[in-house]
């Protein structure tokens, strides 16, 4: 079977924290770019992914990089644009001598035109009121009195008023990125403490796209960039179609690849990592027809997961992977959203 068309959606790379708390020790001038930006650490993650992409797709891709075949897309962020911009070029395009990097556009939308790229979408009254009931839910119940010792230590010792799931995410976040950077952590912050408030932050995600109603959570929410995805594989799906593209590469974030695998039932719970990458391979068989196959690439030291469509074998035929996904598309969000 002969690979024609991939499309790849990944999570931009490691960046300083979206925000402080009160009482964090380190503010917005603690940073070398301020808040939300892209770090070395981050950019270099990214030429990695591009390295892995020219590798694994070499033979299939121009050698050299060719704008017929690869589309950029990205959300309106510093952090994402900087992450899909870091491809590595063949050797003939390097421009200036020992520069292994060369400019590629990437494509955008002002953050409050983006409905492909961002989850959860707000604008939807219905997904509201499933959150709703999702926080009324047992296990959602279960897990904040599980927790109930840690959402008070976050309270009381963050200055945050308000300890939701959500707020408790941001700390998490905040404080994640802050070890990542040998930022030292307040005592409160033990690695227990630690270990509990990841869970919370993995649970947050569950949350938002399953623990209850995963289905049309998926109709309002990650369904949305599927139902591209899959109009995509359809399109490229045709015998010597004059389209030249060959790879559509997305560039977003932990929520965008974790509601799009809750759609395709494939999200194992986890916040994805930065730079982990989503990736759909469609190919050509020898009969004719065409097939779909996924992996998950989250982990830099291993070859990405192959993951398997429920209902479906790891190479799952075309016809069957767009009458499996149907389910979680929706042909009508905005009604669908009214409540
Ligand atoms: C309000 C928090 C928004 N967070 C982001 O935009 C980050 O990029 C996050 O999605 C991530 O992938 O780190």
């Amino acid at each position: 079977r002969n690979l024609v068309y991939v499309t790849v959606l990944f999570r931009h790379g490691d960046r300083s924290p979206i925000k402080a708390y009160p009482t964090d020790p380190y503010q917005e001038k603690d940073w070398p770019q301020g808040f939300g930006q892209l770090s070395q650490e981050g950019m270099r993650q990214h030429f990695e992914l591009g390295q892995f992409l020219r590798k694994r797709y070499a033979g299939f891709l121009n050698e050299s990089y060719d704008r017929h075949e690869i589309l950029v897309r990205s959300t309106d962020y510093d952090r994402t644009l900087m992450s899909a911009s870091l491809y590595p070029p063949s050797d003939q395009q390097v421009f200036t001598p020992d520069l292994k990097w060369q400019p590629i556009p990437v494509h955008t939308v002002p953050q409050n035109e983006e409905r492909l790229l961002s989850f959860p979408l707000g604008d939807c009254p219905r997904y509201q009121q499933l959150m709703n009931e999702t926080e009324q839910t047992e296990e959602f119940l279960n897990v904040t009195a599980t927790y109930k010792d840690i959402l008070e230590l976050v309270r009381t010792k963050t200055g945050l008023n308000k300890t939701k799931v959500e707020s408790v995410w941001s700390v998490y976040d905040t404080l994640f990125c802050e070890s990542r950077h040998n930022k030292s952590a307040p005592a409160w912050v033990t690695p227990d403490v630690m270990k509990k408030l990841r869970a919370l932050k993995d649970f947050g995600f569950q949350v938002m796209f399953g623990v209850y109603a995963q289905q049309e959570k998926s109709r309002l929410q990650g369904g949305m960039l599927l139902n591209e995805i899959v109009k995509n594989l359809s399109k490229m799906a045709v015998p010597e179609s004059n389209q030249r593209l060959k790879l559509m590469m997305l560039s977003a974030h932990d929520t965008t690849v974790a509601a799009l695998q809750a759609s395709l039932n494939v999200f194992h719970g986890k916040q994805p990592p930065y730079a982990s990458c989503q990736i759909f391979e469609l190919y050509r068989d020898a009969n004719g027809s065409y097939s779909v196959s996924m992996f998950y690439r989250n982990d830099s030291t291993v070859e990405p997961y192959p993951q398997q469509l429920p209902g479906c074998s790891l190479n799952c035929s075309l016809d069957e992977f767009v009458r499996l996904t149907k389910p979680f598309i929706s042909d009508d969000r905005d009604k669908e959203c009214k409540v």
